[in-house]
């Protein structure tokens, strides 16, 4: 997946501005993500690996808040001859249309639905695996029940719901050396000191991130009485809930 390296916040602002998915960070979001989140690649192999073990014939498969497609691609690689559909849902217009060309870089026998609107609208039905690879994190507190909800009922028994998110921690000395240590990530990553905290007061509006035990008490209220986090790095966490 081509990206340029992402200088977005590298010149000071006199007023930082709320992130958006728009076209600016499009083109730089590859490069963004992967020197902003520890173990981004990983988890994008791994996703691949547990739809193979998870994605049952003729189902659905479904990824909320798709950006540029990598989860999809890296479940797609992996799902020949399994009849199923993918559904790959982001309200961005400037990633759904880059997503467009990179799901048409490869070739594959898996359909993908490609669909630009809001996840909170998505109707999930005859699902054996659904992604939440980030994107929870940006939608208010109070619709991520629902969200939880709705996913729960679609799945089919035996599905997966992989859930990936930005963690916060309660205890004040946890927080503090977990955050360090994901600053230090991103400065070891060729970012400054002006690009990481112009950053971080863009995100602080729209990105809110859970703590663990409120994604496991949430989870399990929603109906999934079996979660565990599979992969952690830092304050980066990624989940996995069967129905
Ligand atoms: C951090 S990115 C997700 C990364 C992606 N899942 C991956 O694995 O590369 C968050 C994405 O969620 C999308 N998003 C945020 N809120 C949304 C909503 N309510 N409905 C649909 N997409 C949303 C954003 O446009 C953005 O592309
Ligand atoms: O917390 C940060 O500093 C981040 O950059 C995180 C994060 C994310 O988790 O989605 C935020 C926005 C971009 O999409 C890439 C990474």
């Amino acid at each position: 997946m081509n990206s340029s390296q992402d200088t977005l916040f590298a010149t000071p602002f006199t007023q930082v501005s709320d992130f958006q998915f728009d076209n600016k960070v499009v083109g730089v979001f590859n490069d963004m993500i992967r020197r902003s989140v520890p173990g981004y690649g990983q988890i994008i192999n791994s996703i691949g690996d547990l739809a193979d073990k998870f994605v049952t014939k003729n189902s659905h498969v479904y990824d909320l808040g798709c950006s540029l497609g990598a989860a999809t691609l890296s479940v797609r690689r992996r799902l020949q001859d399994r009849e199923c559909h993918i559904i790959a849902v982001d309200n961005s217009q400037a990633m759904i249309a880059r997503c467009q060309e990179n799901l048409t870089s490869y070739v594959s026998d898996t359909p993908v639905d490609l669909i630009c609107g809001d996840i909170r609208d998505i109707q999930i039905h005859n699902a054996s695996l659904v992604i939440l690879n980030f994107t929870m994190q940006f939608l208010a507190p109070d619709d991520r029940d629902n969200l939880i909800k709705k996913i729960y009922d679609g799945l089919n028994p035996g599905g997966l719901l992989i859930l990936s998110e930005k963690l916060y921690f309660e205890h004040t000395a946890i927080q503090s050396a977990l955050d360090e240590l994901h600053l230090d990530f991103k400065r070891a990553n060729g970012y400054s000191e002006l690009e990481i905290s112009q950053k971080r007061s863009s995100l602080e509006n729209v990105m809110k991130p859970d703590t663990l035990p409120q994604h496991e008490y949430r989870l399990k209220k929603q109906g999934f009485e079996n979660f565990n986090t599979w992969f952690q790095c830092f304050n980066f966490a990624s989940m996995i809930a069967i129905k």
